[in-house]
């Protein structure tokens, strides 16, 4: 089968299917803030010098009417990074220029030339198009923009190669952006594994400490926003080195796998869960209280139980700081949730300890 046939549909997933129009309109913005100013250029380049090659019933000032909206349009696209304002000002642009274009061939007399600038450059930069329906409006704006000033003084000898014309350009622009979008596909689903490979712990499949701080932080700084309580739990596997020592890293190993599955099952979808250091989690609980908190650190203490090692059930000690101002940081959070924890394992090992409010 011919790879174009093959090209697939990208992402049902929703979340994965926004996060890459994001990808695209940061890859793809530069282009389309360039080629838009281009088209602007060239259409005021071409509407003064059309008035070298032939009379129009229209003032020139008229016709360089679209030349102030194509400037903004093409101004508000310099920073515009979100999928759909971009196209929306892409296709904008399309349409101005297709309005001017009809402007300048009023009372153009068979046999004149057309004065068609930038006509081509919504067609030929095709790959330009975000989503396929930009892609469709765009061509059919391309298509049938030019109609009116065809149908007004053309013979039907010129509007059948117009059509013939287009049909061709049209076909090659699609065939050009299904490989584009599909490359470009293809190095933002590389570049996203990347990422998630860099900041998920290979043993576990949880968020290494690094990213789990960097997606806490953001979170406690919505949670905050929203006025809602958020707690840290620090959670650090009793006695394990005693496991690694009498019956090696594997059967340790495996305890964190055990660890790590059921406090993933424990999680709610808001919730974080990181693994901090060897043996050592971090959950962040948004919209809990510190007693709410301390129900749940308990439930998990709890399940913790059911995964036995060869000597015993495994235990946790668990410590949970309540963020408890707004200049806290997530450090200092982790670091309190932390010093309960210690004070977890000197009370004796496999107890929740709450702490008190920071100073
Ligand atoms: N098998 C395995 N062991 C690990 C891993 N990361 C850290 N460890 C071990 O975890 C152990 C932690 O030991 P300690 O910090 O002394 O703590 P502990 O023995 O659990 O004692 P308490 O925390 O005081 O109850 C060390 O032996 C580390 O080698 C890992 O990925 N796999």
């Amino acid at each position: 089968m011919h790879p174009l046939l093959q090209i697939r549909q990208h992402d049902s997933d929703p979340d994965q299917r926004r996060e890459y129009a994001h990808y695209l309109a940061r890859q793809m913005g530069p282009m389309i803030h360039a080629l838009m100013l281009v088209a602007t250029l060239a259409y005021g380049v071409a509407v003064v010098a059309s008035t070298f090659v032939r009379q129009s019933p229209l003032p020139v000032l008229l016709r360089l009417a679209p030349l102030l909206p194509l400037l903004l349009v093409t101004t508000a696209a310099r920073r515009a990074r979100r999928p759909n304002l971009l196209s929306l000002l892409a296709l904008s642009c399309v349409l101005l220029l297709e309005i001017g274009i009809n402007l300048n061939s009023v009372g153009r007399l068979p046999g004149q030339p057309w004065v068609i600038p930038g006509l081509l450059l919504p067609v030929a930069s095709s790959v330009i198009w975000l989503g396929r329906w930009d892609f469709v409006v765009a061509m059919a704006l391309c298509g049938l923009g030019p109609m009116p000033m065809l149908l007004m003084g053309a013979d039907g000898v010129k509007v059948f190669q117009y059509i013939v014309y287009m049909a061709i350009a049209i076909s090659l622009s699609a065939v050009l952006r299904a490989f584009m979008a599909d490359t470009l596909y293809e190095q933002f689903r590389l570049e996203r594994q990347l990422r998630e490979q860099a900041n998920t712990d290979g043993l576990t499949g949880l968020l290494l400490r690094n990213r789990f701080l960097e997606l806490a932080r953001l979170a406690l700084s919505d949670l905050r926003d929203q006025h809602r309580p958020v707690c840290m739990l620090y959670l650090d596997a009793d006695h394990f080195k005693q496991l690694n020592d009498d019956y090696g890293h594997a059967a340790g190993d495996a305890a964190l796998i055990a660890l790590a599955t059921t406090l993933r099952a424990q999680t709610r979808q808001d919730d974080l869960i990181g693994r901090i250091g060897g043996e050592e989690f971090a959950m962040l609980l948004p919209g809990l209280d510190l007693s709410q908190a301390a129900t749940r650190a308990e439930h998990l203490r709890l399940a913790v139980h059911a995964i036995s090692r060869p000597d015993r059930p495994l235990t946790v000690s668990i410590g949970i700081a309540e963020s408890a101002h707004d200049q806290e940081s997530i450090e200092s959070l982790l670091a309190r949730a932390d010093l309960a924890m210690r004070q977890a394992k000197i009370g004796g090992r496999d107890r929740v300890v709450s702490s008190g409010h920071p100073a």
